[in-house]
Parts: C-alpha cells; sequence; structure tokens
C-alpha cells in the first residue's frame, strides 16, 4: 500500500531546504504525495509568526507542485502540537494497514528523547529521518538503542509494514535554516535573497514579517 509521508515542522517561514528535500523524496520513495504539517505551535520551539502566516507562506510555496500538500490539523487542537496526537488522529483516520511515514531532519532525531511519549511514535508510523547539514548521526543511549531496535536500510521497509521503522536516507545536504533567514531579514536583508520561493518572499515583504519594512512610497511631491 502506498504510504502517507508527512514533514512535520514549524516552518517559520518555509524554506528551499523544506522543498528541495520534499521534492527528492517523491523522487526516490513511493510517496504520491507528501504533506506539509505546520505545527500550531511546536512543543520544544516558539514559533514567534503567527500560524496563519506560516500557513498562508506554505500555500504559496506548493502552488503548482500537485504532489506536495498541506494539512492544517494541528491549528484545530489546542497547543502544544504534540506528533504522538498527529499520528495517532492520522492512524485512526487511515485505518490500521497504510503505511504512515514521518519525515524529520537529523537534527530532530537526535533530540527525539525529549519529544511527547516519543517511544510510542514508532507504534504509529515510520519514521524517514533526513541529512541536516551541521549534524552527525552519532547517537547514544536511549536514542541509540532505541534506533538500533526499529532501524530499517531498505526503503521498501517502509511499504511492507504500517509502521514500525526508522530510515536514515542520505539526502542532498541543504544548509538553510528559518533561524538563519529570520536573522538575516532581521538585519535588513531582502527576501529575495533568501533560500524562499518567490512567492514567500513576496509574501513577507508584502507582510512585513521578520522585521521587514514595507517598500519606500515613491516620492513624487518634490
Ligand atoms: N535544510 C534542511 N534540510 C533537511 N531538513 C530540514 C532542513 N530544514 C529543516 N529541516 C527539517 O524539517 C523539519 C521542520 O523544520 P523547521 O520548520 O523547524 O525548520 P528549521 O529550519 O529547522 O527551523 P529553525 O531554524 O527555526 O529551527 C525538521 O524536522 C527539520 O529537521
Ligand atoms: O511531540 C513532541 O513532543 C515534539 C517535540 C518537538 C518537535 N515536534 C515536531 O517536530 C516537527 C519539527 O519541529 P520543530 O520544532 O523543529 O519545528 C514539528 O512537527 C513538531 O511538532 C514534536
Amino acid at each position: 500500500m502506498t504510504p502517507l509521508a508527512y514533514l512535520g515542522g514549524s516552518f517559520d517561514p518555509v524554506h528551499q531546504g523544506h522543498l528541495h528535500t520534499a521534492k527528492e523524496l517523491l523522487r526516490r520513495f513511493p510517496f504520491e504525495h507528501l504533506t506539509l504539517l505546520p505545527a500550531a505551535r511546536s512543543p520544544l520551539k516558539e514559533a514567534g509568526t503567527p500560524f496563519r502566516h506560516r500557513l498562508a507562506m506554505l500555500q504559496l510555496a506548493i502552488a503548482g507542485e500537485p504532489r506536495l500538500a498541506v494539512d492544517d490539523r494541528e491549528a484545530r487542537r489546542p497547543p502544544p502540537s504534540f506528533t504522538i496526537d498527529t499520528l495517532a488522529e492520522l492512524r485512526r483516520e487511515s485505518g490500521p494497514e497504510r503505511p504512515l511515514v514521518f519525515i524529520m531532519g537529523l537534527d530532530s532525531l537526535l533530540a527525539i528523547n525529549r519529544w511527547h511519549r516519543w517511544r510510542e511514535l514508532t507504534a504509529f508510523a515510520h519514521l524517514l529521518v533526513v541529512t541536516r547539514p551541521g549534524w552527525r548521526a552519532d547517537f547514544v543511549g536511549e536514542i541509540a538503542e532505541w534506533l538500533a531496535a526499529h532501524r530499517a536500510d531498505d526503503p521498501h521497509m517502509l511499504e511492507c509494514a504500517a509502521n514500525g521503522r526508522i530510515l536514515l536516507a542520505e539526502t542532498t545536504p541543504h544548509a538553510v535554516s528559518s533561524t538563519a533567514i529570520r536573522a538575516a531579514l532581521h538585519q535588513g536583508a531582502a527576501p529575495e535573497s533568501q533560500p524562499l520561493p518567490a512567492a514567500v518572499a513576496g509574501y513577507i515583504r508584502e507582510n512585513h514579517l521578520y522585521g521587514v519594512s514595507p517598500p519606500h512610497e515613491s516620492r513624487t511631491d518634490f
């Protein structure tokens, strides 16, 4: 059965690292679609930007990408957005047999033992972990043990069962982060100079997000 694939994140803002990685996974894995799942409030990170703006940027980012989708379900539950609750909900909706795949960067896996009910995540979905420049796959302690019990190397394992496997994929590295983009914008960089889809850069400019000031009015009175 074709797996349903989800990439969760704060997306504050969505950037080319997310999008290039998502498209690469669509080429390499047996997914028909890949759904971006914005957190209303990630349990370990305070997104400074209201959900409606982060969602609007995601919708602009996937326009014209028929295999990418956005699911705003986490805004319909009280925060924080625990992934285990989302996966339990998706499992209820998709039935016991459909493979579910939750995608995350290596930085997320290295801190997974801080997540709510983290050991139970594999009871609802597979985890697919992608390369993140600056992070090495050095696991220790309880994460190493948990990974050893669930690790799969063959991508077809994601289709053979509904959940339970953790796959580390060597994906093309993209040294891009929302933090770096926000910092550059606050320091006066143009949104168009950042690794963002053009429509997202335009949205940031129009809505003066991340300290981006409105375009100068053209003066005709002098
Ligand atoms: N450049 C990237 N390459 C691979 N994975 C990424 C990249 N950027 C983000 N991710 C992964 O996508 C998921 C959502 O990321 P998120 O929306 O928090 O973006 P971020 O760039 O990590 O944000 P921030 O810099 O604010 O922490 C996380 O699992 C993260 O590891
Ligand atoms: O469930 C948790 O406890 C949990 C803790 C940290 C992060 N997450 C999820 O991981 C995804 C990436 O989060 P973040 O903070 O890196 O943007 C996003 O979907 C979060 O809801 C989930």
